[in-house]
């Protein structure tokens, strides 16, 4: 009989390729929020397989990316955290993608990692049989990885293949998290996700990190008898945006952006909670916050 085995894993790699997706894929069920924009997955969301001889949690991380501003020393300082933390780290490399310096930067900055890396082939099903083996050895090149595997994660092939490989790099012991349980990321955060996501949404012409929601008070109303379809639940949230011009875009003209935002993100949050809300969305000039600790830190930074 094999040893059962329990532990961590993260995943990191450039924006856009494919982290939330593949995380998505191996754990079964949407927990981290996928967008076709980079750098939205800011927080560690955690998926757990559950396994009769196993179980894997996942770490999501942000985006390794080098730092220009305080908040991307910041994302960097937890991406490092969580590296420190965990058990296993799989490098996500695009298959239609070119290595780029980025990927050399995230390779050196591995090399330090306590951990094995596994460096995952990513979006196999993109390109052709010779592509995937050509970035294969050129993956092989990059760095020290204990294991190579591709994967796509929208097609389901070798999913459990690294499924498999990410456990056998795990310590011996016993689960750690109670079956059945699939993320333990608190409710506001993920809330506040699905607003930022909204308000991402086909704005084009400025960078997602000029964006921060916090989700200010969540209220439970008594369900009137007249009316059952009445809002249940108050969520009374804050968009924080850098400038006036930005605000500008989210609002939209007359207003009808904001008004899409807001729908597309109360959809998403009763999808989410699987109850009626009523959102009470607000936007705020926060100037500069990026580079000023002391509002970072008000956002949970
Ligand atoms: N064809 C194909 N597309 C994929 C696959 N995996 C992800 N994608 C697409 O690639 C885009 C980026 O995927 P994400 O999972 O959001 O990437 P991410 O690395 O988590 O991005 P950040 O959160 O920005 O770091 C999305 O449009 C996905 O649909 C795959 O296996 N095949």
């Amino acid at each position: 009989m094999t040893e059962h085995r329990s532990g961590f894993a993260a995943f990191v790699g450039r924006p856009n390729v494919g982290k939330s997706t593949l995380m998505n894929a191996l754990v079964g069920e949407k927990v981290a929020i996928m967008s076709s924009r980079p750098q939205t997955t800011r927080r560690a969301i955690r998926g757990i397989i559950t396994r009769d001889d196993a179980q894997l949690i996942i770490v999501d991380t942000p985006g390794l990316h080098r730092p220009r501003t305080l908040l991307g020393e910041r994302l960097n300082d937890v991406v490092r955290e969580t590296f420190a933390e965990v058990d296993v780290i799989g490098f996500c490399l695009p298959a239609d993608e070119k290595i780029g310096p980025g990927d050399a930067w995230i390779a050196r900055e591995l090399a330090q990692a306590k951990a094995p890396v596994v460096a995952i082939v990513t979006k196999v099903d993109k390109v052709s049989r010779d592509r995937v083996a050509e970035h294969l050895m050129k993956v092989s090149e990059l760095g020290e990885f204990i294991d190579l595997v591709p994967v796509s994660s929208v097609e389901g092939i070798q999913v459990d293949v690294l499924t498999d490989v990410l456990i056998k790099h795990l310590p011996k012991g016993a689960a750690l998290y109670p079956t059945g349980e699939v993320t333990d990321e608190p409710e506001d955060v993920m809330i506040a996700e699905l607003i930022r996501e909204a308000a991402l949404e086909g704005v084009h012409d400025e960078l997602p990190h000029s964006i921060a929601v916090i989700v200010e008070e969540m209220e439970e109303r008594p369900q009137a008898e007249d009316d059952p379809r009445r809002p249940l639940l108050i969520i009374r949230a804050q968009l924080y945006v850098e400038r006036d011009s930005q605000k500008g875009i989210i609002i939209g003209h007359g207003g009808e952006r904001l008004k899409a935002v807001g729908a597309e993100a109360r959809a998403g949050i009763e999808r989410l909670l699987g109850r009626k809300v009523y959102l009470d969305l607000h936007i705020k000039i926060a100037k500069e916050w990026q580079r000023d600790p002391k509002q970072l830190g008000r956002m949970g930074f």
